[in-house]
């Protein structure tokens, strides 16, 4: 590893140039929620595929309606009584309307539709106390989208809206990319599973769950997760069981310089698996490749805080790449500071906090009074999001704007 320290982006950029769309896959509708189109979606339908009534009441002619009122209303013949599902077409002659429920199709003889509520509600005569304007109340044949019209571009998570959208469209399945599957491993001699007793100098494994949980809502799948001590033929054993399942294996620990490190010491010397100091607070090494077989390898710093960080910044832009969604980069915004906070100065600081709204705009407040340190695990619960603060920024003042990434819907 250079001792130079390289910027965000370069590091960045390396690992979407090495980050591929994966294939297609066809899924039917009900699975498609989360998934990512492959190609663009085009309505095989009009929307709507008929004229149809916006309201309960009466299809009219609108020559026939004149102005009626309480005092003069209009009387009319009802010739006709159409329940949405309705296949009907009647023929309707001068003086004459049909009943028609919402959703329905509209006659072709009646342009104008009048509410039950200006009626008598009438089955055989029906008297109108008040009038529409002409096309009242008929949603047109086409008017939200015509056959071949877009419904949803290639790249676009499909949101329950948007699968509806496609149903209504006269899709019954998607095109969609094929999820990533993710192999996750946590080195570390120190870690026991979550809920055992704790001996010196043993922790819980809280990364495993982390990074599982974080690759489970990029919408990536985890296919195995698994602890090894901090043991390099335990490692190399670990990794290619995982490189046998998955197209992309996250590591987390062992990457500094310690002299237990095993990923720093079962990759170095390797010709496609680069190790970096990236200039970034938390985060500083990172480790990224390919393997042999051709999946993506990523090792993060151990530190819970600094995998979280890395995984956002880098690990999750790339599963994204990888499913073919359109954004993979999260919007930056700003937000004003409630409390202060000091700054490790020369690296862009990532700092956990609570984003929130005072009522006049956005506002964060860091997570911990400790600020970003790495190992400020007991944080993280309460965090939503982080601030970016530039290396150049010796210390945040309660007041100042900085910028910040929400990863949590507020
Ligand atoms: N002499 C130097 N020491 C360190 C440097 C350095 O430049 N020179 N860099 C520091 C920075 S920055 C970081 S970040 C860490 C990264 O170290 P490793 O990736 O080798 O991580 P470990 O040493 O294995 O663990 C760090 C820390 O995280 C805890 N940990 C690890 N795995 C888990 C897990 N699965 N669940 C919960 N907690 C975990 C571990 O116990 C350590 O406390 O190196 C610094 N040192
Ligand atoms: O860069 Mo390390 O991830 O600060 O603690």
């Amino acid at each position: 590893m250079s001792s130079e320290l390289v910027p965000i982006e370069v590091h960045r950029d390396r690992v979407l140039a090495a980050s591929h769309r994966l294939p297609t896959e066809t899924v039917p509708l009900v699975d498609a929620l989360g998934r990512v189109l492959a190609d663009d979606v085009t309505s095989r339908f009009e929307l709507p595929p008929w004229d149809n009534s916006g309201m309960d009441g009466y299809a009219v002619r609108f020559t026939d309606l004149g102005s009626p009122s309480p005092e003069h209303p209009t009387v009319l013949d009802v010739v006709a009584d159409l329940p949405a599902g309705t296949g009907l077409d009647p023929a309707l002659g001068s003086g004459q309307a049909a009943r028609i429920m919402t959703g329905a199709p509209v006659p072709s003889d009646a342009d104008t539709v009048i509410p039950l509520e200006l009626t008598d509600q009438g089955t055989v005569r029906v008297s109108i106390e008040g009038g529409r304007p002409l096309g009242a109340h008929v949603r047109r044949r086409a008017e939200d989208r015509a056959v071949g019209d877009l419904i949803a571009r290639a790249g676009t998570r499909l949101s329950s809206r948007a699968v509806s959208a496609l149903a209504s469209a006269g899709h019954a399945s998607a095109d969609v990319v094929r999820r990533p599957r993710v192999a996750v491993i946590a080195t570390g001699s120190e870690l026991v599973a979550p809920g055992e007793s704790i001996g010196r100098g043993q922790i819980p494994d809280s990364n495993s769950l982390l990074v599982a949980g974080l690759v489970t809502e990029t919408g990536a799948l985890v296919v195995s997760a698994e602890r090894v001590a901090d043991d390099v033929d335990a490692l190399a054993a670990a990794v290619e069981r995982a490189e046998a399942v998955a197209d992309v294996v996250v590591l987390t620990g062992g990457v500094s310089v310690g002299a237990y490190d095993p990923v720093k010491a079962l990759f170095t010397g390797s010709a496609t698996i680069q190790f970096a100091k990236v200039s970034m607070q938390p985060g500083k090494p990172q480790a990224f490749g390919t393997l042999p077989g051709g999946a993506l390898v990523f090792g993060l710093p151990g530190n819970p805080v600094s995998v979280w960080i890395s995984f956002d910044v880098f690990v999750r832009p790339a599963l994204l790449t990888l499913l073919g969604q359109s954004d993979v980069l999260r919007p930056v915004v700003s937000a004003v500071a409630t409390e202060g906070w000091r700054t490790p100065g020369g690296r862009t600081q990532y700092l956990p906090g609570r984003i929130g709204d005072d009522g006049s705009g956005r506002t964060i407040t860091p997570a911990s009074k400790r600020g970003s340190g790495s190992h400020l695990v007991g944080s993280l619960a309460g965090a939503n999001g982080y601030a970016i603060v530039d290396p150049s920024v010796a210390e945040v003042h309660a007041g100042d704007t900085v910028s910040v990434v929400e990863v949590e819907q507020r």
